[in-house]
């Protein structure tokens, strides 16, 4: 496995070897002892699955509060992505900074994205598959979400504007100021 670590340090992109043969490739995708030997020494306890019909469609900016906050392990298995992390850890130097990578079934490549960070993804494709390991149950109780468009955060989505398609409720989300109130005064749990 080859692993990449990103502008964020804490960020890592990982490529499982694929070993090809006359039928296709075989690829161990996810092996604990593996990632435990890249310094990722966690216990997924939940894997996730999301169909986006239409190039465009944006996930995100979400995260989990603490006690329920997730490591995420991010890979697509039909179509391709940009995949985005944000630090939002308040001790951080790297406070508002964001990585985006290209994540896609033809590359097999995946990106890890611990706890302390905003994640989001936009499809670049049509009927993109994308599917990712958790390391805490969904507690939606916890759940935050951020505008996609923070200026504050000033992403570079790579897609037009109006070729975004969101969920109501992404439509709805905090800036990342009103979010770093929400959480420094423990408002979510
Ligand atoms: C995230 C999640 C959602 N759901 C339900 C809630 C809702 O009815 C439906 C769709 O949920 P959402 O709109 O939150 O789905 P989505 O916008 O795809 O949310 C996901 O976005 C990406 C970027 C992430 O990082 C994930 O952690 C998660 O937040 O699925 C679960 O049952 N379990 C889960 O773990």
């Amino acid at each position: 496995m080859q692993v990449t670590a990103t502008a964020l340090p804490e960020v890592l992109e990982l490529i499982p070897k694929r070993v090809a043969d006359a039928r296709g490739y075989f690829s161990e995708t996810w092996n604990s002892k593996s990632l435990a030997q890249v310094g990722i020494d966690l216990s997924f306890c939940q894997d996730n699955e999301s169909f986006s019909a239409r190039k465009g469609t944006l996930r995100g900016l979400h995260i989990q509060a603490p006690p329920n906050a997730q490591d995420k392990l991010v890979r697509v298995v039909a179509g391709a992505i940009l995949d985005v992390a944000v630090d939002i850890r308040e001790s951080s130097a790297n406070y508002g900074k964001w990585v985006g990578v290209e994540l896609s079934a033809a590359k097999g490549n995946q990106i890890f994205v611990p706890q302390g960070f905003l994640h989001g993804f936009v499809t670049l494709t049509p009927d993109t598959h994308v599917i990712y390991k958790c390391s805490a149950f969904y507690a939606p109780q916890s759940e935050l979400s951020v505008r996609w468009d923070d200026p504050v955060l000033g992403i570079d989505w790579g897609v037009q504007t109006d070729q975004i398609i969101l969920s109501r409720k992404d439509e709805q989300a905090l800036s990342v100021s009103e979010l770093g109130a929400l959480l420094k005064c423990g408002a979510v749990a």
